[in-house]
């Protein structure tokens, strides 16, 4: 049996860690989101995700265009002329469900690219009731619940008053 260790972990045998002090809460300004219930400590495992890696072709031709694609990850993989790519990769389990915080991100995520599996961890001590976010990068497709609002400036106000019409 292909086995190594005390945990029996192997490149053909993962355990699947989550932690159990999680929750998720369904009506948040992102949507549904991963929160947590009880303090957890730094460099806790949250989740470890399996994840299906699709066709470049598939990918364009049956998902790009649907609301799957929010919840896919750019994956490297190397096609069969040896040329590095990037793929989309869907990730089962918990890993679909963090949403993404560019200041209050605390949780980091790590590819195996080999063992298809991605690991989540905190990235420092999280309180009860905070939501747990990874950072999805720079590159965003919706607008960022956190992002600051800008206060109206003066001009601003005079643009406003320009638009109301009077009869
Ligand atoms: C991988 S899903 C996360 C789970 C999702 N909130 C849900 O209810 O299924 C990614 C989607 O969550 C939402 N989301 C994640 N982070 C967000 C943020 N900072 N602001 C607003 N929406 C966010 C966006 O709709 C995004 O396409």
């Amino acid at each position: 049996m292909d086995t190594t260790g005390a945990s029996g972990a192997s490149n053909s045998h993962i355990p699947l860690l989550r932690c159990a002090d999680l929750m998720i809460i369904t009506d948040t300004p992102k949507g549904r989101g991963v929160f947590a219930s009880k303090n957890i400590p730094a460099k806790t495992i949250l989740d470890v995700s399996p994840v299906l890696v699709l066709g470049q072709e598939e990918n364009v031709k049956h998902i790009e265009h649907t609301s799957l694609y929010h919840y896919t990850y750019n994956w490297p993989i190397v096609d069969k002329d040896g040329q590095k790519k990037v793929a989309q990769a869907v990730i089962f389990g918990l890993g679909s469900m963090f949403n993404h915080s560019l200041q209050d991100q605390n949780v980091v995520w790590e590819r195996d690219a080999e063992r298809l599996i991605v690991t989540y961890r905190t990235l420092h001590d999280v309180k009860a009731g905070e939501e747990l976010c990874i950072s999805y990068g720079s590159h965003l497709t919706f607008k960022d619940a956190d992002a600051v609002v800008a206060p109206p400036t003066e001009s601003d106000g005079i643009h406003q008053l320009n638009q109301i019409q009077l009869d």
